[in-house]
């Protein structure tokens, strides 16, 4: 990461904000209206060629968006089932047909997928879901039905997104530069105020979904050749392709048919590639068919293809030499418009999507240079666009601060629905009289007076640690703190928080960890790719099955902790054990509410899975990178250490609450190492209300992210440093009424094992600080983890 030079630049942060909202095309995206034509004569001609072929029913009128009985009137239709007219089967056909069941029951035997578990790819089974249907094809249709749609009705429908901002901000001269409002310019509103991308464009709606003639890929739509079935013949659901029912598939096979296409198409925009190619396998026949669902499983990335042996079986006229000439359409042309391009500052450096860095360690160093040159500009915000959300980073304390000290300005943004699915309405993502609620329930159970108890834990468990690392101690080999501090911290927050003692320690690949960490990079690709809204294109890649069997184990984990401690709880209570209330851990006295009717299972397992990833994964990133910056800093090391000596001395007893509060050196470092590497790097708020940051107004809808950097100076926290700054210069557990609720008791956990690491090790790394990357996940990952050398002291 880039450290920034001006040591008065380096404690500023910034705040990001979220409207969904407009931006400004690009000159590079568009080709030239020549060769535009071109390529759509082309499409033309080679539609014309294949329509021979096709079965066309009546074709649905162009989607008039003045009219919105004709919107009632498609709804109404998709509710019918459709009834393909049925012709009397040949002997030969029927014989076939039994063949492809059989061929394709053989297919599915071991990617079955309708089976939710196994199912690596592929979001055909979601369309079984009818509550997903809804979603999809209302996502589609761009009709809103409940205020929770993302995706591409964030385009362009204000009151389901809830974020553009009414007034366009052009006129006034304090306001953010916002881009021209695509959706004014480009889009049709109809009286419902929504609005679609027009025809001339990538359109996607009311499943009479069409890409127009200059888009589609090589092929063109029949639209309405199959009803209101998307029909693009390239990549048609092979259902209709063979104009067979597949087994299981006769429910809705419409709706199917439609996922079907639409995923196909995405993923080919996405990856730039054909996925394969329906024309070279048209006529139909037996073998061809097998090839087709060859092809479709080699592009799902299907495992059971490694079986090669298998679909050949499936093959008996194998055609592999099928040579595709194939030049795809860049995004920038399928998406003229702002929609998948980041904006910084200045419009100049305007990248599409896939020109963004989408690794969580590039986007930071891409972020820290736009903030230098922000603040090199005299700016006090930053704002990108990723997608349609706008983000705006505070990058001074003081423009900081009206959305810290505000006590309205309390809900986060959208970019936390994806930990909803985890953490449900837990403390850390609920809002206004449940967050107050819960907030006020559970600050006793981190209340100054219950940390001595804890403090006994955290020395517990350093000390099991430091042991543990015995092995590694003056072998000259590099070993990887890292996962180790996790499973440490693990144990701890378990101890203390839960009741449990759970032993992560001893088991180097603990699944719960793994997870954690798992969910949040998923989370961070989610969010960073608008394309991944769509719920279609998010199955399909395998990105939606990964996240269920992740949350599977997540949610498995806690369901355990909740239980053993449940069992306890209730034996206790049945030995006559009486319990002070203000003085109960945190996971029994949320039992005791359970049992005064206070809270439901659901409730508690929400609270246990924030505590529980809030608890261990934030602490052991800050203790991880102090670990590092004392690797790497050897003389600062040494002071520490010396520190430490000068109140333990040779001895290694335990630590004590009185020691932590002693070692104000090392509480320096900690601080520095969390202004560099702030374990939590970026916090988010969706604003409610205009707001004025600085020297801009950032409108409504908008969300809140502080990223930090520089270089390590633990004197940076000296009093007399501290008193020079702005109070919300450093901030690194948020500040204001929603602050980290967690924060003395993390800091005497780091605190502890710090004692612990250091006094026993001297750490030593061949790597400079800033060789090791951090990632800019939910939680600051170091990109080689924390590999050092330990010495011991004594
Ligand atoms: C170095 C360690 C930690 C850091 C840097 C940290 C940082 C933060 C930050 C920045 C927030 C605000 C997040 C947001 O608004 O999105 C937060 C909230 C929170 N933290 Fe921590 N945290 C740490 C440790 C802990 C621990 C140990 C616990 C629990 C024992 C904890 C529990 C929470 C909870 C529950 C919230 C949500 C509070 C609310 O919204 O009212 N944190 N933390």
């Amino acid at each position: 990461m880039q450290l920034s030079p001006n040591p008065n630049d380096s404690f500023q942060e910034s705040l990001t904000i979220i409207p969904t909202n407009q931006s400004q095309p690009s000159n590079e995206q568009c080709s030239s209206q020549d060769e535009q034509d071109q390529a759509r004569n082309a499409f033309t001609r080679k539609d014309c060629e294949r329509k021979v072929n096709a079965e066309v029913e009546t074709p649905l009128p162009e989607r008039n968006f003045d009219q919105d009985d004709r919107l009632q009137q498609e709804r109404k239709r998709r509710s019918r089932k459709v009834e393909e007219p049925r012709r009397q089967q040949s002997e030969e056909e029927k014989r076939i047909d039994a063949e492809i069941e059989q061929a394709y029951e053989m297919m599915m035997k071991k990617i079955d997928l309708r089976d939710h578990d196994q199912a690596p790819l592929l979001s055909r089974r979601s369309v079984n879901n009818n509550k997903r249907n809804v979603y999809l094809s209302e996502c589609f249709s761009g009709i809103p039905e409940t205020s929770k749609h993302k995706g591409f009705m964030s385009l362009g429908n204000p009151s389901v997104t809830g974020g553009v901002p009414k007034k366009t901000f052009h006129d006034d001269p304090q306001a953010i530069p916002l881009p021209p409002n695509f959706l004014n310019e480009l889009s049709i509103a109809d009286q419902h105020g929504f609005y679609d991308i027009p025809a001339s464009h990538l359109k996607i709606g009311d499943m009479n979904f069409s890409i127009p003639k200059r888009y589609t890929f090589d092929g063109i739509v029949h639209s309405g050749s199959h009803g209101f079935i998307i029909d693009i013949s390239p990549y048609l659901a092979p259902e209709l392709l063979f104009n067979r029912s597949i087994k299981n598939r006769k429910d809705n096979p419409d709706l199917a048919a439609d996922i079907w296409s639409i995923g196909c198409i995405f993923a080919e925009l996405l990856t730039g590639k054909i996925l394969y190619d329906t024309a070279e396998i048209l006529p139909m026949a037996l073998p061809q068919e097998y090839l087709l669902w060859r092809k479709i499983f080699q592009v799902l990335r299907v495992s059971s293809l490694n079986d090669e042996e298998e679909v050949e079986i499936c093959i008996r006229n194998n055609n592999e030499s099928i040579s595709i000439n194939y030049d795809p359409l860049l995004w920038t042309d399928l998406f003229p418009d702002s929609i998948f391009q980041i904006f910084p500052l200045d419009s100049d450096n305007a990248r599409n999507i896939t020109q963004v860095p989408t690794d969580p360690y590039d986007f930071l160093d891409w972020l820290q240079i736009l903030k230098d040159k922000a603040l090199g500009a005299g700016e006090e915000v930053v704002r990108i666009f990723i997608g349609t959300k706008m983000y705006v980073f505070p990058i001074t304390g003081e423009a900081l601060k009206p959305i810290v000290e505000s006590n309205t300005e309390l809900k986060k943004s959208v970019d936390y629905d994806f930990f909803e699915k985890w953490l449900g309405l837990g403390l850390l993502i609920s809002t206004d009289d449940k967050w107050r609620y819960r907030r006020k329930m559970l600050t006793p159970s981190f209340h100054f007076n219950m940390l001595e108890g804890f403090v006994e834990i955290f020395d517990r468990e350093s000390r099991i640690f430091v042991n543990l690392l015995e092995k590694h101690a003056n072998t000259g080999e590099m070993v990887d703190l890292s996962p180790r501090i996790k499973n440490a911290a693990l144990d701890i927050i378990c101890a203390t928080a839960m009741g449990v003692d759970l032993n992560a320690q001893g088991d180097p690949h603990q699944p719960y960890v793994e997870c954690v960490e798992k969910f949040s990079l998923i989370a961070w690709i989610y969010n960073m790719n608008p394309a991944y809204w769509i719920e279609t294109i998010w199955y399909l890649f395998g990105h939606g099955f990964e996240t269920e069997r992740t949350l599977k184990i997540l949610k498995g984990f806690t369901h355990k902790v909740i239980k053993e401690r449940a069992e306890a709880f209730d034996d206790m209570k049945k030995n006559g054990q009486t319990f002070e209330k203000k003085r109960l851990a945190f996971l029994d006295m949320l039992l005791n509410m359970k049992d005064e009717n206070q809270l439901t299972f659901e409730d508690i397992r929400e609270e246990v899975d924030t505590f529980m990833f809030e608890g261990h994964d934030t602490t052991s990133s800050g203790i991880s990178w102090t670990c590092w910056c004392m690797a790497t800093h050897p003389e600062i090391q040494e002071l520490v250490y010396k520190e430490i000596y000068d109140r333990f001395g040779d001895s290694d007893r335990e630590v004590t609450l009185e020691d932590l509060k002693e070692l104000k050196y090392l509480e320096r470092c900690l601080k520095e190492a969390m202004r560099l590497f702030p374990p939590v790097p970026m916090v988010h708020r969706a604003l409610r209300e205009d707001l004025k940051m600085g020297n801009k107004i950032v409108p409504k809808g908008a969300m809140v992210v502080f990223p930090d950097s520089m270089t390590y100076n633990p004197d940076n926290f000296l009093s007399e440093k501290i008193s020079e700054r702005h109070s919300y210069s450093y901030v690194p557990f948020s500040a204001g009424p929603r602050n980290c609720i967690g924060q003395k008791f993390a800091m005497y956990e780091e605190l502890t094992m710090m004692i612990w690491i250091l006094r026993r090790y001297k750490l030593s790394t061949t790597y400079k600080i800033h060789d090791n990357r951090p990632g800019n996940e939910a939680i600051l990952r170091p990109k080689l983890g924390i590999p050092v050398k330990l010495e011991r002291r004594n």
